[in-house]
């Protein structure tokens, strides 16, 4: 069987690396930005003549959340266009399409778990075009599943967990959002669900969520970050309106994990622990 992730050396790609590795499975082809450029149609043609894939993983993406407000065009095409040329290619070879999508989608303004039936409103660009992406897959093709997932880490590339424990050395004091609310997702925990749907060929395809288990702010993970990281930083909580930044982020995304675990059998561990199992590999 033959598998290609596109976006393959970014974050969530290096981590299915690293869970395909542990469970000895092979036939997977690991794509970056310009040999596995989603952008080109007649590239992807030729790589889906050329290796039959039955799964496409689309880890590619553009996720620079402020920048996007100002570089609309180029995230709508990496987002958007990218995710549709993928969906086309499946169709036409008859590939399963794994799609990764974002809790960015929702505007966040419900105090409650959401679901995926809940109504999608972005607030953001870099949400709108995943939002669109996700549609297009929706619209061309069945044999999908997309997987919105939140506040992604691990020990690979950029994200949150690195980013603290790098200015929580340089800095004597930091200060994190407090009223934005979410759940942390160790993408090696990601990464494993990803797998475990290739591997056990399942056909409940359909949108879901998947994050790690608990609800958190930022203020709270920055802290569980220093604790387990031994890092003598002072934290100060902050407001929103503190913090200022060019994208709007939604205030609570966290999203209902019921139909995963019901459906596809997954099961997901809480947020602390697998941090835990990131800090140990960073260490
Ligand atoms: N990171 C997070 O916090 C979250 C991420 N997600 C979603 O999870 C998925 C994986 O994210 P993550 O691994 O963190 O993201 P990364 O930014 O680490 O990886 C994305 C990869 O896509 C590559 N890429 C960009 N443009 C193209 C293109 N035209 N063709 C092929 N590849 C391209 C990038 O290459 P280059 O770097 O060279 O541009 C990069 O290697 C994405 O769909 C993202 O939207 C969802 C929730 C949270
Ligand atoms: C660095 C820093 C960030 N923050 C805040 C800003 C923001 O609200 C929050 C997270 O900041 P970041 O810029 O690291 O993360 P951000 O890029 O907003 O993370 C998002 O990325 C995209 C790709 C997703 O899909 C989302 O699920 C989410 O993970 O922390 C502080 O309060 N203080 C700080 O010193």
């Amino acid at each position: 069987m033959s598998i290609i992730i596109f976006g393959g050396i970014g974050q969530l790609g290096q981590c299915i690396n690293k869970v395909a590795k542990s469970q000895n499975i092979e036939g997977i082809i690991y794509l970056d930005e310009i040999e596995g450029n989603i952008l080109d149609v007649e590239l992807l043609e030729n790589l889906f003549i050329k290796h039959k894939p039955s799964y496409v993983v689309n880890c590619a993406a553009y996720t620079a959340v402020d920048k996007a407000e100002d570089d609309v065009d180029l995230a709508r095409k990496i987002n958007k266009t990218g995710a549709a040329n993928l969906a086309d290619a499946c169709v036409a070879h008859g590939s399963t399409l794994i799609h990764v999508s974002t809790d960015f989608v929702f505007e966040g303004n419900l105090p409650k778990a959401l679901s995926e039936e809940d109504e999608a409103t972005p607030i953001g660009m870099y949400g709108l075009t995943k939002l669109e992406g996700e549609q297009d897959i929706i619209n061309k093709m069945s044999e999908f599943f997309i997987l919105r997932t939140s506040w992604l880490y691990s020990e690979f590339a950029n994200n949150f967990v690195k980013t603290m424990l790098r200015l929580g050395k340089e800095r004597p004091e930091l200060g994190i959002i407090v009223d934005q609310v979410g759940t942390p997702t160790y993408g090696v925990d990601l990464a494993a669900c990803i797998l475990h749907i290739i591997t056990t060929q399942s056909k409940d395809y359909g949108l879901y969520n998947y994050s790690n288990e608990g609800a958190i702010s930022w203020y709270d993970f920055a802290q569980a970050i220093f604790e387990l990281g031994e890092v003598a930083v002072k934290v100060k909580p902050l407001k929103t309106s503190e913090y200022p930044t060019k994208a709007k982020r939604p205030a609570f995304s966290l999203m209902d994990k019921t139909k995963i675990k019901q459906v596809l059998g997954i099961e997901i561990p809480y947020w602390r622990d697998s941090l835990k199992v990131c800090m140990a590999a960073l260490a």
